[in-house]
């Protein structure tokens, strides 16, 4: 996984170089402003051979001392180029003071209002980078031709082809750690944004949240050649963890840890279908049921050795109509579902997703999290009586498999893992008592609304105005809520960040060449959830069960294509673990 930087952990990064004596600030701002050249030239091709007009502007720290080498690179390339400040060239920071007086002996520099995008070919924005600390007033006239620009062109009334912008580190009004815009009391409504993005070292945070991915287009990373000293304690190394905020990837196979592959977990017993887990997937009422056989599908799909359809009893026959490898029970409460549950080889569970917030989904999720007592056996029905509502009903579990342990080993007889989704996300927000049942080995999987039900108080920072840098972001919020609900909470959306209670967090973005906002159609997320329990019954650890999923999820959505409806997502999935090598 690439690990993604705050503002303020690239500013330490950058500062222990440079107190090491690796490099000057000097030459890694020349090295920024070579490799936005580079970038743009690797963008665009066409650039390299011509003239070519551009305009570059300026802000008053060292992001604008990245656009005067860029200018600069620029002209001895032999563009014409035109320089604009944003600020006060006596108070520039001093290496920026030195690469604007290395311009001012080749060109002027304006000031920014008067900035013309009329032919130019390319603008730089170099007004601000990670330092931004508070929204700034984006002078009217540079705002209006922006908008137009990055409409494609729309009502551009200029000679020539609109120009291609390119961001310096990040879109100026954007705050690095959240991909916020910072507010200010600028009454215009237009925004900034670039066709490309040139960031240095590593991808930031704010890269993958909220607006900025959208304003940004592409993005590049340029390395500066700054040597980060390995961590050679395992102590040290558990803290970055902590610290960090990864880019979920390509997933990589650990020879030790649970894998895709379907593989024996015991070289000494032949593996067989317990050896990869029985996941449960709770379903509702007759009508309801679609969404937990989604669920269900993709639990078996992504390698659940076994996984079983919980319904009401008179929601049997109708998904007894529609289901055949996976198998189906009637669970017809709580106690019920206690009983089913002393069967220990069933190792994961999947509740939320059409499940119906009644008396008896309440004692479902009750059970589920370890609070429902488990009543004596029933008594066996007299004979010609109808079968037992806890009795499977279809396919067969009888395996003669040996009991799986626990994911969640040590933490007592209800310590399952368990996905809670949808309608179990409501019903815990309505419950403080279900709230406090969760453990470390249950994922919550809310989208936006489910969050704010379930931590109306952390939505509610998220939701106020950003003003400040660096501004609360949904890294922030996930990882508050995943502390205070001690367990991994997944926050979807096309940037979902995922986050465990001990502050590892990731984020699974769907953004940039990983788009496929055709993800977003009904039923996606109840796939989804049955991916994470499918994952957990495979023995995956919670946090990277959730990544896992999610990465899965995108990619399958990114192999269908256009079209997809969520009963693609499964179907998908063999597909994208040949491409794999699964
Ligand atoms: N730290 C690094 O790793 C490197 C940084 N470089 C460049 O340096 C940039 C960071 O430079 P700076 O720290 O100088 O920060 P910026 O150039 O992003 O911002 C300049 C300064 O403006 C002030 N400011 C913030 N918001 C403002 C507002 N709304 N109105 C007016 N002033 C405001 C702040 O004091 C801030 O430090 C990076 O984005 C990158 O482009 C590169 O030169 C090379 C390596
Ligand atoms: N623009 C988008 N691009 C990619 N994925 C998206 C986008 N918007 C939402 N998603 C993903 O689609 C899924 C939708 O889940 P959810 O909101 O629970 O819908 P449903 O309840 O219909 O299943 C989530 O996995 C979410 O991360
Ligand atoms: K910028």
């Amino acid at each position: 996984m690439t690990e993604l930087l705050t503002a303020a952990q690239m500013r330490a990064i950058e500062q222990a170089a440079i107190a090491n004596g690796e490099v000057t600030g000097l030459e890694l701002m020349e090295r920024a402003g070579r490799g936005v050249v580079e970038a743009i030239f690797a963008e665009w091709p066409e650039l390299r051979a011509g003239t070519f007009r551009a305009v570059v502007l300026c802000g008053p720290g060292n992001n604008g001392g990245d656009g005067f080498v860029v200018a600069r690179l620029l002209k001895e390339w032999g563009w014409g180029v035109e320089v604009f400040l944003y600020g006060d060239a006596e108070k520039l920071p001093p290496d920026a003071r030195v690469n604007y007086e290395r311009w001012r002996g080749m060109g002027e520099v304006g000031w920014i209002r008067a900035a013309d995008f009329n032919r130019a070919d390319v603008v730089v924005d170099a007004i601000f980078g990670i330092g931004l600390s508070r929204g700034f007033e984006i002078p009217a006239a540079l705002n209006h031709e922006y908008h137009h620009f990055l409409r494609d062109g729309l009502w551009w009334t200029g000679e020539t082809r609109p120009p291609y912008i390119v961001a310096i580190d990040i879109t100026s009004e954007l705050d690095a750690d959240s991909g916020r815009r910072l507010e200010t009391s600028q009454e215009w409504g237009g925004e900034m944004g670039a066709h490309l993005t040139v960031t240095f070292h590593a991808p930031k945070v704010g890269h993958y949240l909220d607006s900025a991915p959208a304003a940004g287009g592409r993005l590049r990373v340029v390395d500066l050649g700054i040597d980060v000293p390995e961590l050679d304690s395992w102590d040290e190394r558990q803290v970055r963890q902590r610290q960090i905020v990864q880019r979920v990837e390509r997933p990589e196979w650990n020879i030790w840890g649970p894998s895709l592959t379907k593989r024996n977990p015991e070289p000494s017993a032949p593996a067989h279908k317990f050896s990869h887990g029985h996941a449960l997937v709770l379903s509702g009422p007759p009508g309801h049921g679609g969404a937990g056989r989604l669920a269900a599908r993709g639990a078996l799909r992504i390698g659940a050795g076994l996984v079983t359809v919980g319904c009401p009893p008179e929601a049997v026959a109708e998904n007894a109509a529609r289901l055949d490898a996976v198998m189906l029970r009637g669970v017809a409460d709580g106690e019920v579902l206690a009983r089913v549950l002393e069967d220990r080889r069933i190792n994961a569970l999947c509740l939320g997703p059409g499940l119906g917030m009644g008396e008896r989904e309440a004692g479902l999720v009750a059970a589920a999290l370890g609070l429902a007592e488990c009543p004596p056996p029933p008594t066996p029905p007299h004979k010609g009586e109808g079968g037992r509502d806890d009795l499977p009903t279809r396919g067969t579990d009888a395996s003669g498999g040996l009991p799986l342990p626990l994911v969640g080993r040590g933490q007592g007889r209800g310590a399952r893992a368990v996905v809670l989704d949808a309608d179990a996300l409501t019903m815990l927000s309505r419950s403080p008592e279900l709230f406090d049942a969760l453990h470390k080995t249950c994922v919550l999987t809310p989208h936006a609304g489910e969050f704010a039900r379930l931590f109306p108080d952390i939505a509610a920072k998220l939701e106020a105005p950003a003003v400040r840098g660096p501004a609360y972001s949904k890294v922030d919020a996930t990882r508050e809520a995943a502390a205070r609900a001690g367990c991994v909470v997944l926050f979807k959306g096309p940037d979902t960040v995922i986050a465990a209670p001990d502050g590892r967090c990731a984020i699974n973005s769907a953004h940039y060449d990983r788009a496929a906002p055709w993800l977003a159609t009904a039923g996606s997320g109840d796939v989804l959830a049955g991916f994470i329990a499918g994952l957990l019954a495979r023995g995956f650890a919670p946090f990277d069960a959730a990544c896992t999923a999610a990465w899965l999820h995108v990619e399958c959505a990114r192999s269908f294509g256009p079209g997809l409806i969520a009963e693609d997502l499964p179907e998908e999935l063999p597909k994208v673990f040949r491409a794999l090598g699964v």
